[in-house]
């Protein structure tokens, strides 16, 4: 579903990714993690089509990229960390906005279903810029799923949630999951990654430097692996 070949992103002297290769299955959920600067977000921005690498590609469903760049950006959810709302705008008209663009049929009647997915019904017409970042991030995950993705790049996606909204998240993710869609989430938190993902690539300096299935939610095979490979670096 998602292949990358030999990526390397350079800017200026400095060398961000050395390449990366990365083969990722349909329906797999996948936890990027590493310590800070390691070139996780930017193997994630790379996917999602937001920056070109300096060399290397990105096949998604056999078909690279570049090339095919519309059929693509169609198939993917990003929820970069910024949410990308308008701020003046209601929830409701965010992701009536965001679903035009993607063709979304039925739009209204989406957009108040992942509302009350992600637990904001109550808000449905209150402006987005009166919302604390928690509320915020629930409605930007609302916005990336709005399309049906079959593809779902979060990064760091429970930063700013409380406890419930761990639980929606992760439930939404999962429901996805059950429906067939690939995940790849950027993470510091450990907990979330051992409790949805299925594999978790460790990512140290521009390079994958682990990469291993996870069973029954082994968090401590989790730490474990972490700390073996970047001591010294957290
Ligand atoms: N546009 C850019 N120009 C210069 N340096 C950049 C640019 N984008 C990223 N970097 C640098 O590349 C490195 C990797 O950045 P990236 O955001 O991918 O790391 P990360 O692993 O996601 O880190 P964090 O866990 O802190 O979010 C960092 O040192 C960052 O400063």
């Amino acid at each position: 579903m998602i292949q990358t070949k030999q990526l390397i992103k350079r800017v200026g002297d400095k060398v961000i990714l050395r390449g990366v290769n990365l083969s990722i299955k349909e329906g797999q959920t996948v936890a990027i993690l590493g310590p800070n600067g390691a070139g996780k977000s930017t193997i994630l921005k790379v996917i999602a089509t937001l920056i070109k690498p300096s060399s290397g590609e990105v096949l998604i469903n056999n078909k690279e990229i570049k090339k095919h760049a519309l059929e693509v950006k169609s198939l993917i959810g990003y929820l970069p960390h910024a949410s990308l709302l308008y701020d003046h705008f209601t929830p409701l008209e965010n992701l009536i906005l965001f679903g035009k663009l993607y063709g979304v049929k039925d739009v209204e009647k989406r957009a108040k279903e992942l509302i009350e997915k992600v637990g904001l019904s109550f808000f449905l017409h209150e402006p987005v810029k009166s919302f604390s970042r928690g509320m915020i991030q629930r409605v930007a995950i609302a916005r990336a799923i709005v399309h049906e993705p079959r593809i779902i790049l979060l990064d760091e996606p429970h930063t700013g949630l409380d406890q419930q909204a761990i639980v929606i998240l992760n439930k939404v993710i999962l429901e996805m999951k059950a429906q067939g869609t690939t995940t790849v989430m950027v993470t510091h938190d450990f907990k979330q990654a051992a409790e949805i993902c299925d594999r978790i690539i460790i990512v140290k300096n521009g390079k994958i430097v682990d990469d291993f299935m996870l069973e029954n939610n082994n968090l401590d095979l989790v730490f474990d692996k972490y700390a073996l490979l970047t001591e010294g670096v957290v």
